[in-house]
Parts: structure tokens; C-alpha cells; sequence
């Protein structure tokens, strides 16, 4: 069991923003946050300067992400995401700037370079990037809005169906899927950020790795995934200044982070008292369940206002970082060991009966064979691993295959049976590694889920012990 990483971060305060919430001359108030290392107070400002490092995104990701990538890399879930009120630095802690990228281009650049470290496992490393713009799930990846929905089957876990997932071997074909992805997005103008975040997005990376040279031992296959999310902000419509449209996405964007608060408080309760945890009450926390409570490694980065207009804004995050700290999740390193080995002997006993058969017999093992890989959902899930693994090795085992396939489309179609045999659409499937038939999510064994959590008091709101507090310049 491990507690979920929290951090609380001040961004510097924004005048432009501030005046716009609060037209009044009193911008700032009269008081100000003292914050020290774990420690955040008001106070009025006769108590003294201000003090706390400045906090760059570099300080912040170096704090609570970066052993979050070694972690994935090594085959344990993870999750970081950005909370707080709106214009309070989610975006800019999440994406940053070219002076000082954010978590998630320096975590790309950490997953390809520990990758790139690691000389004893070979690895397929997936990305996708999606939003929940007003409860809708929609894939950032393609132009579309598609209003994806959410699934969940024994072998998969909780998975986003259609979900488009690119294979990636640098982190610069990253970058242009990021930027694909930043484009399509939803912003909007509101009177406290003239570039607010309006729906929730969720940039995942999928990454299987297998031992060098290993797989005729049927070492374990590891998969594991990586999200880096950018929640929207909760907002009070007086200060937004928010109507029409704004005001809907605004509904939206409070409901499911209430929704998001609930859980946290349920799981940071009792064991024995907090009784059904609400995941299903938001694609949000339905999506973030293996990361609240379950079989991740979290960490949270909380965004505050300094102006003293936003102290009840400010008092949320910080209750809300409080009891997100007292939440454990049960992180371990996702193998797949007997789903491998199964495929490799279904592989090996084809090629066998391939090279040794001349005969009419050779049409049904080819039909049992496909038909059994066609059943297997994880054969498919590491389908583009093996591809590239085993490269020009399978590439013509399946030529071989659809060749027979041609042969016995001519010779006889009525023994072909729909749910014995693939159609022509399923037969491309399998001759190349098309991204629309890589499954969604990974393969989560939902036994090793956990939503243990252990006990702790939540302290007061202004001491959040052990928490990483970050000051402003
Ligand atoms: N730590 C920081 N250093 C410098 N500028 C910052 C910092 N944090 C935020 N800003 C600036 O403040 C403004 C608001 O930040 P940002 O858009 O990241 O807020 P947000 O929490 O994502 O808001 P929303 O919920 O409305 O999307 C931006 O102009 C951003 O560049």
C-alpha cells in the first residue's frame, strides 16, 4: 500500500486575472499566504514578508512525477494530474512553457530516455489523448467528435472504446501528436482566464516491455500505463462572469469535479465506514478509478490562487489536498505471463503444421488455429508488441496464413462458419499493426485491484504534514 503523492503549488499572482474576478482596488487584500515547507497559513501582511522558493515546473515535476516514470517504465501504472480553481496554473504546470516545459513533455522525453536506458528489455510504447468536454468523451487524436463511450470486460479493466492509440518511437512524433491533440481541445475565454481549460483531458501512454532474447523462456510481457491529466477548473459564475455556453461547460466542469471530491473523501474515510465508493457517478473518476484507490502509483499536483478573493477557492484545494494524502493505492507491476506463452504455442504448433503437412487437412488446423487467435482478446492486445518483436518472422507466418485463406475462399466458402472463421476485415486486422485495432486500454487484472486505504485523521486544512508546499516567486 502506498499513499498517493500530493503537492500544493501557489501560481504568481495574476493582476490581469485578479482585476477581472474583482474589480475592486483591493486586489491583493490585506493579507497573504505565509508558506513554508509543508506548511500554509494567512496571515495579514504586517506579520512579515512572504517567503517560499520560486516554483518551476522543473522543481514541481522533479518533486512529485519524475520517479513515476521510472516506476512505468519498470511495468507500474501511474497517474498525475493538475487540480485546482480556474486560472490557478493546471495548464501551465501540466503543458508549461518553451522556458520551462511542463510535466507532460518532460515526462515524454523521461519514458524514451529511461527506455532508451534500459538495454536488457525490448519495448512498444502507445499514446493517446482524449477530453470529457460535457460529460462526452471525445478523442483528440481525430477530428471527429465521436462520443466515445466506456467499457469494461474481465481482460481489459475500465477501457474507452474506439479510442484511437498510435505507436511511437520518439518523443518527437509525441510532440506532434500532443499538438494534434492541443488543437483539437476545448478552450474558452472567461473573465478570470483568457484561455481556460473547458474540458478535462487525459494523455495516456501505454508501455509494453519484454526481456531481450527471453521470449523462447515465455517471459512475462509487462504493460503499463501512464496518464498525465489536465483537469478543468471549478468555478464560481460570478467571477467567470460566465453565461450561454461557458455556463453549461461550467455545470459540467463542478459536477464531476464534486464528483471527483467524493471519492476522495470516501476513500480517505474509515475502510470499515466509507462503505461504496461513487466511481461511477463520472466518466471522470470511472477513467481515474485504477489511480484513486487502485492498482496505480498517483501523483497530485494542487493549484491555488494567491489573491486573498480566492481564499475559499484556495480553502477547497487545500481540504482537498489533505484528504487526497490520506488515500493508498496498491501499485504493482502488471505481467502477462500465460496469455504470452499461450500464443507462442499456438505460433510454434502452426508453423509446425505448416512445414510438415501437404495434405487437405492442412485447411482446418489453419481454420482452428485462427479461429482460437481470433477468441484470444489478449493475443490482440499484444498483437503489435509481437509484430514488432518478432518482426519479418510472423509477417510471413501471416502471409502464409492469408494465402491459405485465399485458397480455401476458393475452394469452399460453406464451411466456413461466422463465428468460426474471420472476415476480410479481421484478416487486414491481422496483416498489419492498424492502429484502430489496438485495443484501448490495457489489460488490468482486476483481482490485484485494490481499494484498501489506510487510516489516517485528516489534519487541519492549514497543516498539510508532508505535503510539498511550493511558494510563489
Ligand atoms: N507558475 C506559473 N508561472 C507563470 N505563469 C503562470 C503560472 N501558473 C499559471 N500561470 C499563468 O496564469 C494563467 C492561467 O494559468 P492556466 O491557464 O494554467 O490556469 P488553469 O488552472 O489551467 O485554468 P483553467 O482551469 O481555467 O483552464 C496563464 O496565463 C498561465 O500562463
Amino acid at each position: 500500500m502506498e499513499k498517493i503523492s500530493v503537492a500544493v503549488r501557489f501560481r504568481p499572482p495574476n493582476p490581469a486575472a485578479a482585476a477581472a474576478a474583482d474589480p475592486s482596488p483591493a486586489v491583493a487584500g490585506d493579507r497573504e499566504w505565509r508558506i513554508d515547507d509543508t506548511r500554509v497559513t494567512l496571515l495579514h501582511r504586517s506579520a512579515g514578508p512572504v517567503p517560499g522558493a520560486a516554483a518551476t515546473n522543473e522543481r514541481v515535476y522533479g518533486t512529485v512525477v519524475r520517479d513515476l516514470i521510472g516506476a512505468v517504465v519498470d511495468g507500474f501504472n501511474a497517474t498525475a494530474f493538475a487540480y485546482g480553481q480556474t486560472s490557478s496554473g493546471k495548464t501551465f504546470t501540466m503543458n508549461g512553457s518553451d522556458a520551462d516545459p511542463g510535466i507532460i513533455p518532460r515526462a515524454v522525453r523521461d519514458v524514451f530516455d529511461a527506455v532508451g536506458q534500459t538495454d536488457d528489455r525490448e519495448f512498444l510504447v502507445r499514446v493517446s489523448y482524449m477530453e470529457i468536454y460535457n460529460e462526452d468523451i471525445n478523442d483528440l487524436l481525430t477530428i471527429e467528435d465521436q462520443k466515445l463511450q466506456i467499457k469494461e470486460s474481465l481482460e481489459r479493466g475500465v477501457y474507452v472504446a474506439g479510442l484511437r492509440e498510435e505507436i511511437v518511437n520518439n518523443s518527437e512524433q509525441v510532440f506532434e501528436l500532443l499538438q494534434l491533440g492541443e488543437a483539437n481541445r476545448h478552450f474558452g475565454e472567461t473573465n478570470m482566464n483568457a484561455r481556460s481549460s473547458r474540458s478535462h483531458t487525459i494523455f495516456r501512454m501505454v508501455i509494453e516491455s519484454s526481456a531481450k532474447n527471453q521470449i523462447d523462456n515465455g517471459d512475462p510481457i509487462r504493460v503499463s500505463v501512464l496518464n498525465l491529466v489536465d483537469l478543468a477548473g471549478s468555478e464560481r459564475n460570478h467571477k467567470t462572469g460566465t453565461e450561454g455556453v461557458r455556463l453549461n461547460e461550467a455545470g459540467h466542469i463542478n459536477k464531476s469535479l464534486l464528483m471527483l471530491g467524493n471519492v476522495i473523501n470516501k476513500l480517505s474515510e474509515n475502510g470499515k465506514q466509507r462503505g461504496h465508493i461513487p466511481y461511477r457517478d463520472s466518466k471522470l473518476t470511472r477513467i481515474l478509478q485504477p489511480a484513486l484507490g487502485g492498482n496505480a502509483k498517483t501523483s497530485i499536483i494542487c493549484t491555488a490562487a494567491p489573491e486573498e478573493m480566492h481564499i475559499e477557492e484556495t480553502r477547497g484545494t487545500l481540504k482537498f489536498a489533505s484528504r487526497a494524502k490520506c488515500v493508498s493505492n496498491c501499485a504493482q507491476v502488471n505481467e502477462m505471463l500465460l496469455f504470452l506463452k499461450r500464443q507462442k504455442r499456438e505460433i510454434e504448433e502452426l508453423r509446425k503444421k505448416l512445414q510438415g503437412s501437404h495434405s487437405e487437412g492442412l485447411e482446418q488446423v489453419v481454420l482452428k488455429l485462427r479461429n482460437d487467435m481470433h477468441k484470444s482478446e489478449l493475443s490482440v492486445i499484444v498483437w503489435p508488441w509481437n509484430l514488432k518483436r518478432k518482426g519479418s518472422y510472423e509477417m510471413s507466418l501471416e502471409h502464409h496464413l492469408i494465402e491459405q485463406q485465399k485458397k480455401l475462399d476458393g475452394l469452399d466458402n460453406t464451411g466456413m462458419s461466422g463465428d468460426q472463421f474471420t472476415d476480410s476485415t479481421q484478416l487486414d486486422s491481422l496483416k498489419t499493426p492498424d492502429s484502430k485495432y489496438i485495443p484501448d486500454g490495457f489489460v488490468a487484472r482486476r483481482s490485484r485491484y485494490s481499494n484498501d486505504v489506510e487510516f489516517s485523521p485528516i489534519p487541519e486544512i492549514w497543516v498539510l504534514l508532508q505535503t510539498k508546499i511550493f511558494g510563489r516567486a
